[in-house]
This record gives structure tokens, C-alpha cells and sequence, in this order.
């Protein structure tokens, strides 16, 4: 079966520099062969650190921008071959919500008018019926109906980000990117709202491209997930599988950065050393071996490729194999991954014996560096 989003060998560099006369004389190599695919119905978490090249590849992905390399296709079709009638419905088929509703909804404009602007634009409802349909999509990202009346400076943060949610359902889409949608909302109502976007993926058969900096958030609604560095993937698994057991010393990091209130045993941080380098000019060979404490002299001389083993886990990294477990990594279930359980049995102490590897000795949040 096809799946609804196959990105192949996405590359976008952007001019950074010109000479005098007007020819670049510096590129940001924003994304630089990046390959994926989204099946319907499904989210697929695209990780990494802010300047990676996540919000690039989305734009990449809805044709925002022009790609200088590499296809996009949507139910098979390639995005660069659309006429403008069928690109246009690729544009209903595919939304985005992005981190910021405030910024993102026009304040001169009441609820009623944000949700029915892109009804008229797609010809989709009667103009008689439109207020009904408002109504229900209110409804559907739990907000009373009384609303449609209100401006968005009205609403609180979460609220705002409900109304951007129900005006990308409005055009009933397929596939939605969400662009670090839960980032700039409380602690208290990022729960909410993630629960929100599972309930709509499963009434109506949603897919999701969901992109974040924080694996935390990712864990709680992905399916699948691709790590970035520097404008290249550098993991990307099932995310069980990658939450139980990440291969690379990148996305162990990120992982080993997630807070756990209580968790089940002694865990340490990877603290990465050194600046994150620049997208202007990455490091050769493997992106990340500037901060990689495994690094060795093949890594700054070659490009690894992302491999992938049978079941779909896929690594670009030349030492995956040498590497030691993932040591005390609290996987997505909250238990111990199977490594892990090796690994706390070796010690005597248990938990403890852990925490005697000179990691973070409270128990409760990771190191403080
Ligand atoms: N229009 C542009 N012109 C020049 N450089 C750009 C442009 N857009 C993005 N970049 C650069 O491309 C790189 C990737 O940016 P991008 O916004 O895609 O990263 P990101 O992972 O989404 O980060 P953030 O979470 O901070 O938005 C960065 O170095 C950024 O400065």
C-alpha cells in the first residue's frame, strides 16, 4: 500500500552570503538529503534541536517553498508535477498549525470569520449552512458554540491553539503538520492539548507530521519518529522502539534529557560538549562528531549512511554496532527496557549501582550542567 506522504532526498540550501555582484558566496545547508515517509492515519515526530531544519522540511513538505533537490509525493503523486487546480487541492488535503495561534489568527477577525474564510475559499459548505458548520467545528475541538462570536484576544493560549486546530479541520485535510503546536502553551494545557489532536486522529482518520524539539512531548503522540541533526535524519524508528532503545548518541541525548517525576531508577544526563555547530558550515564527515564522545577518525572523515535493520530501525551512525547499551534511558512505558534490566542486574545495588557509573545521584530530574 502506498502511504500518504513519501519524501525522498529532500534538500533545500538557503543563500547566506552574496558577493558584490550578487553571486552566493555562502549557503545554510538547511536540509540536506532528508527522506521519509507518513503512513494515514499516523503521526510521524520529527525531533531535533531548534535550527535542525524541521520547520524547513515542512515547508518543503506544503510546497511553501521550493525544494533544490529531491521529490515530495502525496498519494503518490509528485508535488513538483501539480498543475495549480491540483495543487490547490493538495493545500485543502494538507494544513499546518504552528506554534504561535495568537500570531497565527488574524485578531480583526472574529472565530465565525477565521473558521468560515477557508469554507468560502474551498466552495466547501453553502453560504446558508456555513454558520452550522462553524458550530460543529467548535464543538469538535471542544469550545461552546457561543464563541464564534468572539475575537482571538478573547481566548487564552490553549484556546487560541483550539481555534487554529478547528480552522485547519475546516477543509477537512488528510494531513496536518504540526509545528511545535504545544511549545508556547503552559505546562498544564500542553496535556490537553495533544489529547485533543489523538482524538481527532482517531475520529477522523488524521495523519500528522508533529514537529517538536522536545522528545518528551513526542513520546505521547508519536508513532513513528525521526531524530534530526543539522539538516540530516539521523534516526528514525517505531517509537516504542526508539523510546525503549535509541541506537544513536544523538537521540540518546535527547533522551536522556526528558524529566522523570519519579523515576524507576538512578538515570543520567549525556551532557553534549561544545556548541551545536552551524548549519552554514557542518562539520564534515558525521554531522554530530564535534559532540559525539564516540566519536573516532572515520566519523569526521565519512558521511555515515542511514541504515536500516529489519525491523525498520534505521541509524546513521558507523559505530551502531560497537556502542554500548543505552544504560539507564527511562523508555516510553515508564519500565525498563530489556538492555536496561541487564544492566541494573550487573550491579549488586540494583538502581544504585547505576547511579555509581557517575551520573546525576538525586534520582529525580537529570543533572543540572
Ligand atoms: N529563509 C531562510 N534564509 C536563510 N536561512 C534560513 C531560512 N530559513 C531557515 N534558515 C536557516 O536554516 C536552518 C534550519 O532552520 P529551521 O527553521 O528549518 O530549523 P528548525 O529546526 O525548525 O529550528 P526552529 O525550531 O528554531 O525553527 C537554520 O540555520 C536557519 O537559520
Amino acid at each position: 500500500m502506498t502511504a500518504l506522504l513519501e519524501v525522498e532526498g529532500l534538500v533545500k540550501h538557503f543563500v547566506a552570503a552574496r558577493s558584490v555582484f550578487g553571486r552566493p558566496t555562502a549557503h545554510v545547508k538547511a536540509v540536506d538529503g532528508v527522506s521519509f515517509t507518513v503512513e494515514a492515519g499516523k503521526t510521524l515526530a520529527l525531533v531535533g534541536e531548534s535550527g535542525c531544519g524541521k520547520s524547513t522540511v515542512s515547508r518543503l513538505v506544503l510546497r511553501l517553498i521550493e525544494a533544490d533537490a529531491g521529490s515530495v509525493r502525496f498519494e503518490g503523486r509528485d508535488l513538483g508535477t501539480l498543475d495549480a487546480t491540483a495543487l490547490r487541492a493538495f493545500r485543502r488535503d494538507a494544513q499546518i498549525i504552528f506554534q504561535d495561534p495568537y500570531a497565527s489568527l488574524n485578531p480583526r477577525m472574529t472565530v465565525s470569520q477565521i473558521l468560515t474564510e477557508p469554507l468560502a475559499l474551498h466552495d466547501l459548505v453553502p453560504s446558508p449552512r456555513r454558520r452550522e458548520r462553524v458550530e460543529q467545528l467548535l464543538r469538535l475541538v471542544g469550545l461552546e458554540p457561543r464563541f464564534a462570536r468572539r475575537y482571538p484576544h478573547e481566548f487564552s493560549g490553549g484556546q487560541r491553539q483550539r481555534i487554529a486546530i478547528a480552522r485547519a479541520l475546516a477543509v477537512e485535510p488528510k494531513l496536518i503538520i504540526c509545528d511545535e503546536p504545544v511549545s508556547a502553551l503552559d505546562v498544564s494545557i500542553r496535556s490537553q492539548i495533544l489529547n485533543l489532536l489523538r482524538d481527532l486522529q482517531d475520529r477522523l482518520g488524521l495523519a500528522y507530521i508533529f514537529v517538536s524539539h522536545d522528545l518528551a512531548v513526542v513520546k505521547h503522540i508519536a508513532d513513528r519518529v525521526a531524530v534530526m541533526n543539522l539538516g540530516t535524519i539521523v534516526e528514525t524508528a517505531e517509537a516504542q522502539a526508539l523510546f525503549a532503545a535509541p541506537k544513536h548518541p544523538y537521540s540518546r541525548a535527547l533522551l536522556s534529557a526528558i524529566p522523570v517525576p519519579r523515576p524507576p531508577a538512578k538515570r543520567s544526563r549525556i551532557v553534549l560538549e561544545g556548541e551545536m555547530p552551524s548549519a552554514l558550515n557542518p562539520p564534515s564527515g558525521c554531522r554530530f562528531h564535534t559532540r559525539c564522545p564516540y566519536a573516532i577518525a572515520r566519523c569526521r572523515a565519512e558521511v555515515p549512511p542511514l541504515l536500516a535493520d529489519a525491523s525498520g530501525h534505521a541509524t546513521a551512525c558507523h559505530r551502531t554496532a560497537e556502542l554500548p547499551p543505552p544504560e539507564n534511558i527511562v523508555p516510553a512505558d515508564g519500565g525498563f527496557s530489556p538492555t536496561l534490566e541487564k544492566l541494573v542486574a550487573a550491579f549488586s545495588g540494583g538502581a544504585e549501582g547505576v547511579a555509581r557509573t557517575g551520573v546525576d545521584q538525586s534520582g529525580t530530574q537529570p543533572a543540572v550542567v
